[in-house]
């Protein structure tokens, strides 16, 4: 799988996807000198068919039974539907807040009562990811696991835990910047930061 691992990362440093050295501000309000823009993925016909390649290996592990694979809106939508479709299964996602028209639904495509996995981008505190359990639940779903792409080892699989949700990722960013820097990227400007992250 490690194979897999580096094309995915390959596919992540050729689409601009990585970056270091900046002042990225975080979901969170944590402010970091790196920043994963997963999204570009999604621009690359090889990149997007690894991940989600992965991440349906990372569902699988989790041993659970699901019947439906679920995008944290916006960043996981995609990848939310491209699992499911690796997977065979329905597919739908979670909105961070209901719309005030329509339907007001806050988990739209699938139907209530379905044992879901949830799918993210990037998971850094894991509040996203607790937030579209949260609102899962309130909903009437069953959540039976969550799974991401990139883990910034922030809390995310702590929180996740404690929330009693079985949880894998991909790859997390102390395995992406070790990568990275084996295909010749400059990572010294993210060194401090990785040396506190909790992986
Ligand atoms: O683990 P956390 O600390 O919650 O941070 C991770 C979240 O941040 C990003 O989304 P963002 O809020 O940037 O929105 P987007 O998905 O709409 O791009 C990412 O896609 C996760 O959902
Ligand atoms: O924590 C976040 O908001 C975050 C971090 C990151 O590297 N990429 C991203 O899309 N969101």
């Amino acid at each position: 799988m490690t194979n897999a691992k580096l094309t995915l990362v390959r596919e992540l440093l050729e689409a601009g996807g990585l970056r270091i050295g900046g002042e990225y501000r975080l979901r969170s309000g944590t402010v970091s000198r790196i920043y994963i823009d997963a999204r570009r993925l999604y621009s690359r016909p090889l990149g997007r068919r690894v991940a989600a390649f992965l991440l349906a290996r990372s569902v699988e592990e989790l041993g659970a039974t699901y019947d439906a694979v679920v995008g944290v809106a916006t960043g996981g939508i995609g990848w939310g539907v491209l699992v499911a479709e690796v997977l065979g299964v329905a597919s739908g996602y979670v909105r961070p807040e209901p719309k005030d028209h329509g339907l007001r639904r806050l988990v739209e495509g699938v139907e209530e009562g379905s044992r879901i996995v949830i799918v993210d981008d990037v998971a850094t505190t894991g509040g996203a990811l607790l937030d579209a359990v949260r609102a899962a639940e309130a909903s009437g779903y069953r959540v039976v696991g969550a799974v991401v792409i990139f883990d910034r080892c922030m809390g995310a699989a702590e929180r996740m835990d404690e929330a009693g949700i079985p949880y894998k990722r991909v790859m997390t960013i102390r395995e992406l910047l070790s990568f990275a820097r084996d295909m010749g990227v400059d990572t010294s400007a993210a060194e401090d930061e990785v040396a506190n992250l909790r992986c």
